[in-house]
């Protein structure tokens, strides 16, 4: 899949833009009323710059002319007056404005994490994680602004540019005309821009975003990169991304900027017919000093918006690439969703039951990876089932299914004869324990990550279930017991400290089917006593699977499977799969060897 790698761009699906704009404006609905304010504000500083030149003009041809200083210092008065409240009503605006723009970032940025978070794991497995922030963050961010500049600056643009054209046109129709004789050429060249810098724009936007995804990965994996002394190569690539993002961005901006030039054009052209219209057609006596000045000055209100718009207009086409690709997200259905008719899953006995279940990846495309086919079984309520085989036989892919992380094509999987997707993932997920060996610790203190296996826990449940795990006692001698702030990934924790505090959050989760991802890494003997005393303790009384890579977990798991080629091959418990001498034998005594 495209997405799939910092080096390879997103794909996207063609969009109509003006399908684009439109849903984009939809954001603005639900704030109309905080809205409009603004358009009245806007519509006061519009009128006041309309009607200003009207007034110079009357200064010049009345009160000049006659050498009444007294009507020219009313005149003045009035314009310093209309100035003051200009000048508030613009601050009034560009406050409200930015509490709407803020407020829409937030509902847009908020609707795109509460839908990726309903994604499912294909999703995130043909994404990098940069990518992905990089819409959350950039692209989101982009958006706001071109809304929030299509309310102060679209509208007030293009209703100073109407008002002009009327203004001009009932003054005197020949000079309007001449004024804005130059339109045609700047409306093509405008096209001509517009149709040229979208797909460089795309393009751009998508170099930023592989760079964003390497840049995540490298910082994701900087002790590997340390490790391995690898950073001048990865110098190197972040150098041939940066440099690629550069030269989109560049190309972009050489179409883009020819936008000020074109206006420019225009407006010399039409200022230079306006000059030459009022001496050649209308000579002195039609044209008054005072016509003239008024001219000129709407001249420059005319293009001077249109110089404004056009930049809006570049903005627009360069965000619609933003727009586009925060849609996508939103437009990407959740594969594992609840059937309409799906119920609540009761209280389960933890009764898991694999009947001719048949499993790919990414079925249908180039990427198909056939991993389970015709796998049966039953795990009774209780029961430890330990999962073992060569690496990539789908041992993982198993205890994935059975949390319903990804739907299966063929067979069903029911617990206590509920079929998984007859019930709400909720309903399932919540009666489930996954641990799998990241043990992810997030930022916070140590209460915190516990209580995320259960969020309304009591402080009681929470030291009960820290003792059962045997994470007490180590928990109590850090620096701040419970409240001890853990690093980002659990930084400054030992590994086997880490799963202790992940086995005491699935513990206060009391799960009725608990999957096991046992890590492989080797910890101090006294930790391991602990982490084995904690895992008994995980284990008893549910229906467990345990990825087993440590033989003492697989010697008393009630049976083992061993999975290859697609199936469970072999299973019984330890002392009969060793005595038939078979795959779990030769597992059993290539490691033990
Ligand atoms: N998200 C995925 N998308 C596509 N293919 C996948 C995905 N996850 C795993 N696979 C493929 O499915 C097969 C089974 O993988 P799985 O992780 O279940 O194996 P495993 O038995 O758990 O291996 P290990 O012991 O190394 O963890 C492998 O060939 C793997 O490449």
């Amino acid at each position: 899949m495209a997405t799939n790698s910092f080096r390879e761009d997103e794909q996207l699906q063609h969009t109509d833009r003006k399908k684009v704009v439109l849903r984009m404006m939809k954001y603005l609905k639900p704030h109309i009323r905080e809205i409009i304010p603004v358009l009245i504000s806007l519509a006061i500083t519009v009128a006041i710059s309309l009607i200003s030149p009207l007034l110079i003009e009357r200064a010049i041809d009345v009160h000049v002319a006659s050498k009444d200083v007294k009507g020219l210092l009313i005149i003045a008065g009035v314009l310093v007056a209309l100035g003051i409240i200009y000048v508030l009503f613009v601050k009034l605006r560009m406050y409200l404005m930015n509490r709407v723009s803020n407020k829409i970032l937030l509902d847009i940025r908020e609707e795109l994490y509460e839908h990726i978070q309903t994604l499912s794991f294909t999703f995130f497995d043909n994404r990098p994680t940069g990518k992905i922030l990089a819409r959350i963050i950039g692209d989101v961010n982009s958006l706001k602004e071109v809304m929030a500049n299509t309310i102060t600056n679209l509208i007030p643009n293009f209703i100073t540019v109407i008002g002009v054209v009327v203004i001009l046109m009932v003054k005197d129709w020949r000079l309007a005309l001449a004024t804005l004789c130059s339109m045609p050429l700047m409306i093509v060249s405008i096209f001509w821009i517009r149709n040229r810098t979208h797909n460089r724009w795309q393009a751009m936007r998508k170099k930023a975003s592989n760079l964003n995804a390497y840049v995540h990965e490298d910082i994701a994996g900087i002790s590997v990169v340390q490790s391995f002394h690898a950073e001048h190569e990865t110098k190197a690539t972040f150098r041939e991304l940066a440099d690629e993002h550069r030269d989109a961005y560049i190309s972009a901006c050489r179409v883009a900027d020819l936008f000020g030039p074109a206006i420019d054009t225009s407006w010399s052209i039409s200022s230079m017919m306006m000059y030459l219209c009022a001496i050649l057609l209308l000579g002195y006596t039609d044209a008054s000093l005072g016509l003239i000045t008024a001219f000129a000055t709407y001249a420059n209100m005319f293009w001077s918006p249109i110089m404004r718009l056009s930049n809006f207009y570049n903005q627009l086409v360069t965000n619609i690439s933003a727009a586009e690709r925060v849609f996508d997200i939103l437009d990407t259905k959740a594969e594992i969703v609840d059937k309409p008719e799906a119920g609540e899953m009761p209280d389960i006995e933890g009764r898991v039951e694999f009947h001719h279940v048949g499993f790919t990846y990414d079925e249908g495309t180039e990427a198909e990876t056939k991993v389970l086919e015709d796998v049966s079984f039953v795990a009774q309520p209780g029961e430890t089932i330990a999962l073992v085989g060569p690496t990539g036989a789908g041992k993982t892919t198993i205890v994935n299914l059975i949390s319903r992380f990804y739907d299966i094509q063929k067979g069903n999987i029911s617990i206590d004869g509920y079929d998984l997707t007859d019930v709400t993932i909720n309903s399932l997920r919540r009666q489930m324990g996954v641990m799998t060996q990241d043990n992810f610790i997030f930022h916070g203190t140590v209460r915190e990550n516990i209580m995320y296996g259960k969020l309304d826990a009591t402080e009681e449940e929470m030291i009960a279930a820290a003792k059962a795990v045997n994470a007490h006692d180590f928990i109590m001698k850090l620096e701040n017991g419970y409240d001890t702030e853990l690093k980002a990934r659990g930084a400054g924790l030992s590994i086997g400290q880490r799963q202790l505090i992940a086995f005491a959050r699935t513990m206060i989760s009391m799960p009725k089917v608990l999957i096991l991802d046992e890590a492989t890494s080797s910890i101090d003997t006294h930790t391991e006593m602990l982490v084995q005393q904690g895992i008994q303790a995980l284990l008893k009384g549910r229906t467990s699977f345990v990825i087993a890579h440590r033989l003492s977990t697989i010697k008393n798991a009630d049976r083992i499977f061993v999975i290859n080629h697609g199936g469970i091959q072999e299973s019984g418990n330890h002392n009969e799969l060793m005595q038939k001498k078979g795959a779990y034998y030769e597992l059993y005594m290539a490691q033990f060897a």
